[in-house]
This record gives structure tokens, C-alpha cells and sequence, in this order.
């Protein structure tokens, strides 16, 4: 049975919903914000017509990803109004809600927690010094106020996925740092299912003149990340920032085992497009690599969701393995 081999890598089939790409933050990495006021948010019956048309494809997690309101802004209420709308409506429609939306406060962490099977949001670095540079123009970015929120998901027993941005400044200490520091909150909360390292890969709309981070050094830092983080975190990497395949190889034997979400369009990264699940497959399949895909919450949290997100899940439990023994 492939679900007992050990050569697993797993995917998420995904779709990214994107509420709003204003932002107030202004990294200088990001491809991603438009100025606030520019485009009008997505509304819910877009995104019902979005979502209708994912019912006949092989897509289980809807990301939802967004640009940030200021959290004194008179708007920040109709944004988290918004957000929550959009997730209770995906979840309705079948799928599987995974928010990513930047920091919350308490609250708005416990009322999102009600339709998301998961949440997510990115250390980057905890290094101080990036408010200097890259960080300089981004409050949303101050390290405390992203190590409070993964404090924050671990006390609302939220799944989380975290990670770092690499090559954005930091130095190779800072990495380590990065990681212990998710380590010491796990081992208080056990809460974090996945770690992404995501290297920083330059796009069109970005200001922030860097090179890359070189692929090449991804697996030593995959293999020093494993040594630091518990056993029960997996790492994740992104294929589409990984584009030479001997590389990617590399940093799977190193250690990484999930590609993260594969959806048609990286809204991140929207000048690295991801490979098709089929050729992702091939690519592994002759190094013993098993691609399987998997759901946006890890099967040890069942227990820490509501009974209407616990049924969710059930469902696509059944779907899967219908599908496994129809293959065997
Ligand atoms: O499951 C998640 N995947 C995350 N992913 C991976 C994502 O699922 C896919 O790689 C694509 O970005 C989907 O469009 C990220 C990718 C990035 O480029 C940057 C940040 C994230 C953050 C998350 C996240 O919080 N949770
Ligand atoms: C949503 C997440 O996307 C990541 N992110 C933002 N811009 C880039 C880029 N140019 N390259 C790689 N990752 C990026 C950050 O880690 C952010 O938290
Ligand atoms: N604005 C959020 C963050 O930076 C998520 C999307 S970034 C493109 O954490
Ligand atoms: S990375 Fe996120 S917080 Fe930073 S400017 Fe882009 S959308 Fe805003």
C-alpha cells in the first residue's frame, strides 16, 4: 500500500482566492500589492463563480491570500467581514479553506478559526535589521507582531504553516535563529504542521534590487532545518522557485517533503508558473519519489476542529482512498 512507504513527497491541490491585493504594507520584494483604492475587493458572487467552476476540477484547498488593511484603518472591519465571507462560502461549496491574510489580532484569529481547516503566515526573518531595508515601509513585518501571532494560533489550537523568506538581507545566523524560534513555540503548542523555506526569486513589479537566492545552497539549509525543527514539522518547498529539477531532487533528499499548494497561478510569484502535477510526478516517480496529494490540515489536528470543519475533512478522507483502491 503507497501510503505506508516512506518515499512520500505530497502536494496540495490548491486554487488562490484573492480578496484584495491593496496593501499597506510595502515590501520591496512584493509582486503582489496594488496602492489601497486602486481595485475594487473581490466580491462574493465573483468568487462564487470561481469556485462553481473548481467543482469539476481535482482542487481541495482554497488559499486565501491577501493584501493587508491597516488594523485602525475604518475599512479593516469590512475587510475581515469580507475574508471570513469568502471562507465560509468556499467551505460551503465543499472545499477547504487555508487563510493567509497577514497578522491578525485575537480575535480576528478566533472568528476566522470557524471556517478554516488551517491558517498560515510567514515569519521571513526575525532579524530586526530588515526594518532597516526591505522591511522598511512594512509594519505588518515587525517580528514580534509575527511571533505573537504564532503564539496567538498555538493557544486557539489553529494548524499553522509558517516559514522564511531566504535572501532578503539576513545572514546565514539569522536562518537558525528563525527556525529555533518556531522550534521553541511548537514544542509549547505542538500546533505548526509545515515550515516553508521559500527563496526569494525577483519579479517584474518588485523594487527591492536583489539576485535570487541561489538554488544551490536550498538543500544544506534543508538539512541544517531538519536537524533544528521537530520531527513532526514538514518542510515544504516551492517547485516553481526551483527550476533546475536535479536541484529540486537535491533538496528532497535533503530533507523536504511537500511542494505546497500547486494552483495554476502562483499569485505570489506570478512570473514562476508551477509545472503540472503530471510532470512533477515524472520527474520524481525515477528517483523512488511518490507524489500523493494531500489536504490543507495534517491528520494529527482532527481533533482541534469544529464539527462542521471535521465533516469537510471526512469527506475528502473518503474521496482519497475511494481513489487509492480504485488505483491498486
Ligand atoms: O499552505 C500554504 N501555502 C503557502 N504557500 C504556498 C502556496 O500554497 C503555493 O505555493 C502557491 O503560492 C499557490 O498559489 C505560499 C507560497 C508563497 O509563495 C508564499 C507564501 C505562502 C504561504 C502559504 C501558506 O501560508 N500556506
Ligand atoms: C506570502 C509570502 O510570499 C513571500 N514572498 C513575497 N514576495 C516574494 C518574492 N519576491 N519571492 C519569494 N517569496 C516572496 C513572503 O514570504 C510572503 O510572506
Ligand atoms: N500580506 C500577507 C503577508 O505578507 C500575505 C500575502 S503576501 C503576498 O504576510
Ligand atoms: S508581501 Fe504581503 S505585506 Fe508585504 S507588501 Fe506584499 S502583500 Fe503587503
Amino acid at each position: 500500500m503507497s501510503s505506508f512507504s516512506q518515499n512520500i513527497v505530497t502536494y496540495s491541490p490548491a486554487y488562490t482566492i484573492v480578496p484584495t491585493y491593496e496593501c499597506f504594507n510595502r515590501c520591496s520584494y512584493c509582486n503582489f500589492r496594488t496602492d489601497p483604492g486602486q481595485r475594487p475587493w473581490l466580491t462574493l458572487a465573483e468568487a462564487k463563480s470561481i469556485l462553481q467552476q473548481l467543482q469539476s476540477q481535482n482542487v481541495c484547498e482554497i488559499l486565501i491570500l491577501s493584501g493587508e488593511v491597516h488594523p485602525h484603518s475604518p475599512k479593516r472591519k469590512a475587510w475581515l467581514e469580507r475574508i471570513y465571507d469568502l471562507c465560509a462560502l468556499a467551505l460551503k461549496m465543499g472545499f477547504l479553506p487555508h487563510t493567509n491574510v497577514g497578522p491578525l489580532s485575537f480575535e480576528e484569529m478566533q472568528k476566522l478559526k470557524n471556517v478554516n481547516v488551517s491558517m498560515g503566515l510567514m515569519l521571513e526573518q526575525l532579524t530586526p535589521q530588515l526594518l532597516d531595508t526591505v522591511h522598511r515601509h512594512a509594519p505588518s513585518k515587525i517580528p514580534e507582531v509575527r511571533l505573537q501571532q504564532l503564539q496567538w494560533a498555538g493557544e486557539l489550537q489553529i494548524p499553522f504553516t509558517t516559514g522564511l523568506l531566504l535572501g532578503i538581507g539576513e545572514t546565514e545566523n539569522d536562518w537558525w535563529e528563525t527556525l529555533v524560534a518556531i522550534s521553541d513555540l511548537h514544542q509549547r503548542y505542538q500546533h505548526i504542521q509545515e515550515v516553508i523555506l521559500q527563496p526569494h526569486s525577483p519579479g517584474s513589479q518588485q523594487t527591492f534590487d536583489a539576485p535570487p537566492f541561489d538554488p544551490h545552497q536550498l538543500p544544506s539549509v534543508i538539512a541544517k532545518a531538519r536537524q533544528i525543527l521537530p520531527i513532526d514539522i514538514t518542510i515544504q518547498i516551492p517547485p516553481n522557485l526551483i527550476q533546475d529539477q536535479e536541484w529540486l531532487l537535491a533538496c528532497i533528499a535533503a530533507g523536504a517533503r511537500d511542494l505546497g499548494g500547486i494552483s495554476p497561478k502562483d499569485e505570489v510569484n506570478p512570473d514562476y508558473p508551477h509545472l503540472q502535477e503530471q510532470t512533477l510526478r515524472e520527474i520524481l516517480q525515477p528517483r523512488g519519489w511518490e507524489l500523493i496529494p494531500r489536504l490543507p490540515v495534517y491528520p494529527q489536528f482532527a481533533s482541534w476542529l469544529s464539527e462542521e470543519l471535521g465533516e469537510g475533512v471526512k469527506k475528502y478522507h473518503l474521496k482519497m482512498n475511494s481513489k487509492e483502491n480504485s488505483r491498486t
